[in-house]
């Protein structure tokens, strides 16, 4: 019987028709969704990043500065996933991130804690290797950190640990076979963001113990000191800066290697670059990936960039849960800075930037950024 020629033939042509119109249309469909997936798993598209790198550095650093509210600012990071209960053990750290302070290494830490094969707190900052503890209790120690299962390495991270004096030589005695990360950012970007931190401290808490001290276990003649703007807190009115604020110190990085090199052999480090961490974690978790010699886990499917946050975030979809940004205290807006000073800081970093490009024989795309400054 010829197709139509009866009711019960319409009825299976207009019936035939829809099916295949819907099915072409989920085929259609299903084809863009696997295309766009797939280029995103590889890396090949990454719209947010290329917008990303038209911009400044960190995305919001030079908008005008308005603090976020509270209440528009992305969820914080869930708690800690733990091994609590599944017969696991408190051991020594096998690595040790040792800062460098507000170049990224909270970020770092939180996104490498979701790597099966770390087992690392980021609860809390463990500092343990610092002047006033010169000989540690390494029980106390291995009890600070976070239970792991047997193939597991163990991580801690404290960012204080890069500037201060005894803590190389106290960290070769206590784990001599411990690999140290360290994630550096231009130094300039990083002296605003401590200053905004300490401000933040100073706002929330109130006068912080350590603020106008000396701190000689960090720099003989340094301290910290806030002012009501970053100008005042780390410029005279002349425009000479003031360099025994530890603000600046901290990021004459140069500085400080040496003393860690001379405990451990230069294989033992790796170190990142932190700009290049916020304007796309994965490439710098994959090298750690490799450098911690644990399984390649991180894919780019397990982060997404957070417009209104203005970084990468966690994506835990993967896990059938939220995605995840840092809180409120990560990635504060920085504010405008006097052109005048910024070209004196670029001017001031550029030989200690060079020092280290020179000791690392490497170029971080941040080391000559007086270049960058209008
Ligand atoms: N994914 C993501 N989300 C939020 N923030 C990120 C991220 N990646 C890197 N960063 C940068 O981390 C800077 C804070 O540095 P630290 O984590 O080292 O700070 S701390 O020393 O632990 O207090 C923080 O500095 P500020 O932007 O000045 O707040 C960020 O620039």
């Amino acid at each position: 019987m010829a197709l139509g020629s009866s009711g019960y033939g319409k009825t299976t042509v207009v019936f035939l028709t829809f099916s295949l119109a819907i099915c072409t249309a989920y085929l259609l469909w299903s084809n863009l969704a696997s295309v766009v997936i797939e280029s995103e798993v590889s890396g090949v598209r990454q719209p947010d990043n290329a917008r990303l790198r038209e911009r400044p550095v960190l995305g919001k650093s030079h908008r005008a500065f308005q603090p976020p509210s509270e209440s528009t600012l992305p969820k914080p990071m869930p708690p800690p996933r733990t091994n609590e209960g599944s017969g696991c053990e408190k051991r020594l750290p096998g690595a040790i991130v040792i800062g460098v302070m507000k170049c990224g290494t909270y970020a770092l830490k939180s996104f490498l804690h979701h790597h099966p094969d770390i087992a690392m707190r980021i609860d809390e900052m463990v500092n343990f290797f610092t002047f006033s503890n010169q000989h540690p209790d390494l029980e106390a120690y291995r009890d600070m950190m976070a239970c792991s299962t047997p193939g597991q390495l163990t991580m801690e991270g404290s960012p204080g640990y890069y500037p201060e004096i005894v803590a190389p030589g106290l960290i070769k005695i206590a784990l001599p076979k411990v690999k140290l990360i360290l994630i550096l950012r231009d130094p300039v970007n990083r002296a605003v963001s401590e200053y905004l931190h300490l401000m933040d401290m100073e706002n929330k808490m109130g006068p912080r113990p350590n603020m106008y001290k000396p701190m000689p276990q960090i720099k003989e003649g340094c301290r910290s000191e806030i002012a009501p703007s970053f100008e005042e807190a780390v410029s005279y009115s002349n425009g000479s800066l003031k360099t025994y604020n530890l603000i600046l110190a901290k990021g004459c990085y140069a500085d400080f290697l040496p003393r860690w090199f001379s405990q451990f052999p230069r294989q033992r480090f790796l170190i990142l670059d932190g700009d290049a961490f916020a304007r796309d974690p994965l490439p710098q978790l994959k090298l750690a990936e490799r450098f911690l010699d644990i399984r390649p886990f991180f894919t780019r499917r397990h982060f997404k960039y957070n417009k209104e946050k203005g970084f990468y975030c966690f994506n835990f979809k993967e896990a059938r849960k939220n995605q995840a940004c840092l809180g409120g205290t990560k990635g504060r807006p920085h504010p405008l800075i006097n052109a005048t000073l910024l070209r004196t800081l670029h001017r001031y970093y550029a030989p200690f930037n060079r020092k280290l490009n020179k000791l690392l024989n490497r170029t971080f795309r941040w080391s000559d950024a007086s270049q960058d400054v209008a």
